[in-house]
């Protein structure tokens, strides 16, 4: 027998709908394809696994707009197949997890615990796109380039990409959110070796260790060749006052340096009480003997290190790079040493990494350099193995890693909470989007929650993106979940906007009722049209399952499970039976049935909740019944 879920099996379905898979009607538009995938539902105490579903969908212009493609939403042919197990549970595949580059054991067993493990080090651009298709997940470190290409080679299948380090420069960030990807990076395991490794060029620069250890190797005893510079009193400027930069703050203290940082978003107390003066740029690279970089590589920070900076440096600095090579424009760099501007570098990373052989900053005497070692300890590597793992399982097992690069952190709990709300905010989306006419054009659509909590305790965040998806997702080339879901509303050109009412009930429910209005268009079904024209439908959680309760002025009360069938009436006897009939002679089984009117005997809302989808010549009998003025058959 199925179990009812645990209230965290219930909240990791909901963000496994939310975020790594697609939902029940999640089509592929670049090619016709037969998807498999976990589609959450509700019962009445919480969510299950229920459905795989197969979807084809033929291609479309994914740049049209919203009016362009409403009438291929209405003919898409989705069908639903059942895939459980004897024991009526849904058998899911092992996630595939790709590492592309080396990754500490302890980590790769925790994978292994989880998923299929392919260990490939050392592919190409163009091995890494053939394989990334069959993966659903990917870990790299600073060597792997996970660029647009890779993205679009993956066919929506990779749901997460995990940096087993710090910096996310070598992921397109951009591409992933486009494409509805997880990106979560492993930002502390690695901190103290970054920070040793740049108190360990720094000193080692000030006494030329490397050029000496060379020379004596080389046959050589050169004595008075490398004398070095002492370190006490002298000032060091910490370019990126984060986690590495205040770490090499703290140990440069010890050494007895003057410390000073420069960091646009750090706050002053912090600097303050290890001692350290934040100022600004100029001052920083203007006061310092060296110079220490550890700000990520960003477009504000790329080649912020040029002719210019340089030029305005004391004659004589020296600057160590354990951050990025790109932060340094490095023909610029070599210039600077051969003026003497900057008398030594001591450089862990480069913009092209490994750089050219006869890189003439490699190659200058006055530079000293490491592969990108930063990272490089045991102890940095088993830690941050550990800490991309538990995010990469955490985020294939739906979970909102508090490490994500590109998507809001929601707590469990309240990822808990909000399920069968989440539910019911998709299936509005998908309702209110069949009721627009083909070709009308959607451009705004607004969402307004009851809800007794105070508005600033309520994060409608999953909410939103769960009706943008229920809208777009049809019409959309990608899976649209809570990373890509507002991207992709603005990139339609869909306006969605919020409102909430605060109502007088019990603030034990996060919501009352969720509302979703779609304006300036027309509808399929003119009675869900409200007063002041706009489509609107209201829906309400009720032990736990999503209701159907409102269509345009009309109250209704339909369980949102199966399709829906909504018929305007005359409001009169026998009207249950005559449909009932229809359907049940061409064996369409009804699951729920409600009336709503305005005024006794003059006009009805008939909302039929069938199992079924009812063939033409059904639907044709329906329309044929002489009290039924229109009615639409909806796909939830
Ligand atoms: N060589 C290696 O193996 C390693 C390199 N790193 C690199 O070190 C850098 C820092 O890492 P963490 O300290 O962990 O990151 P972090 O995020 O804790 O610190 C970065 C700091 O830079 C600051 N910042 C941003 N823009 C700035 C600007 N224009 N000027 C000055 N400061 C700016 C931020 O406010 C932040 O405080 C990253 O680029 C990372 O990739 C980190 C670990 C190992
Ligand atoms: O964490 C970082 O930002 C690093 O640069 C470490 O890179 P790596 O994982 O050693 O390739």
């Amino acid at each position: 027998m199925a179990s009812t879920p645990s209230p965290r099996t219930a909240a990791t379905t909901l963000q496994n709908s939310l975020l790594s898979s697609s939902s029940s009607s999640s089509i592929n538009h670049n090619k016709p394809s037969n998807l498999s995938f976990l589609h959450a539902s509700s019962n009445s105490s919480s969510l299950k696994l229920v459905h795989s579903v197969s979807a084809s969908f033929s291609p479309s212009n994914s740049s049209s707009t919203i009016c362009n493609v409403l009438k291929t939403v209405e003919s898409a042919d989705i069908s639903f197949s059942n895939a459980r197990d004897l024991d009526g549970v849904v058998s899911i595949p092992k996630p595939i997890i790709l590492v592309s580059e080396k990754l500490g054991e302890a980590g790769l067993d925790l994978l292994r615990s989880f998923g299929n493990v392919d260990c490939s080090y050392d592919l190409s651009p163009q091995d890494l796109c053939a394989k990334i298709s069959l993966c659903d997940a990917l870990i790299v470190r600073s060597g792997t380039k996970v660029t647009r290409q890779v993205f679009e080679a993956a066919q929506g299948r990779l749901k997460v990409v995990g940096r087993a380090g710090v910096g996310i420069d070598n992921v397109d960030l951009q591409a992933a959110t486009e494409f509805g990807c997880l990106v979560v990076n492993a930002p502390t395991a690695n901190t103290i070796a970054a920070a040793e490794h740049g108190i360990a060029l720094l000193t080692s620069m000030a006494r030329n260790v490397a050029q000496a250890d060379a020379s004596m190797k080389a046959g050589k005893w050169l004595r008075s060749k490398y004398v070095g510079v002492s370190l006490v009193g002298k000032t060091l400027a910490v370019m990126g006052f984060g986690k590495v930069g205040s770490e090499v703050a703290r140990r440069a203290k010890g050494l007895g340096m003057h410390v000073i940082a420069h960091d646009p978003y750090a706050p002053a107390d912090r600097a303050r009480a290890i001692g350290v003066d934040l100022v600004s740029f100029e001052q920083a690279i203007a006061t310092a003997d060296f110079v220490s970089l550890h700000m990520p590589l960003t477009p504000a920070t790329k080649k912020v290190f040029n002719d210019d900076t340089f030029a305005k440096m004391k004659k004589g600095v020296r600057l160590i790079n354990v951050a990025r090579g790109g932060v340094i424009d490095e023909d610029a760099l070599v210039r600077a040493l051969d003026s003497g501007i900057v008398a030594q570098a001591a450089l862990d990373v480069f913009t092209v990494e490994p750089p050219p052989k006869d890189s003439k900053l490699v190659q200058h005497e006055n530079v000293t350099v490491t592969p990108h070692l930063g990272a490089s300890t045991k102890e940095a590597q088993e830690g941050v193995a550990i800490e991309i793992a538990e995010a990469v399982v955490g985020a294939l097992n739906g979970e909102l890693s508090a490490t994500a690069v590109n998507a809001p952190m929601v707590p469990p709990e309240v990822l808990s909470e909000l399920a069968p709300y989440v539910v019911l905010a998709e299936k509005l989306g998908r309702l209110a989007v069949q009721l627009v006419t083909g070709g009308s054009g959607i451009q705004n659509v607004k969402v307004v929650y009851k809800s007794a909590r105070d508005p600033d305790s309520l994060d409608t965040r999953l909410l939103r993106a769960m009706v943008t998806k229920g809208i777009i997702e049809p019409i959309s080339d990608t899976i649209i979940n809570l990373v890509n879901a507002d991207f992709s509303s603005k990139q339609k050109g869909l306006r969605i906007s919020e409102e909430r009412v605060i109502v007088d009930s019990s603030p034990e429910y996060p919501v009352e009722t969720i509302q979703v209005q779609i304006s300036n268009v027309q509808s399929r079904f003119a009675s869900a049209l409200s007063e002041n024209g706009n489509i609107s439908i209201e829906g309400k959680v009720k032990y736990g399952v999503p209701h159907l309760t409102r269509v345009g002025s009309f109250s209704v009360d339909v369980s949102l499970e199966g399709n829906l069938i909504l018929c305007k009436q005359v409001d009169q006897p026998g009207m249950i039976g005559q449909v009932g009939n229809i359907l049940g002679e061409s064996n369409v089984n009804v699951s729920f049935m409600s009336v709503g009117r305005t005024v006794r005997r003059k006009q009805a809302i008939m909302a039929i909740g069938v199992d079924e989808e009812p063939n033409k010549d059904t639907q044709k009998k329906i329309g044929e019944v002489s009290a039924i003025e229109e009615f639409v058959f909806l796909k939830l």
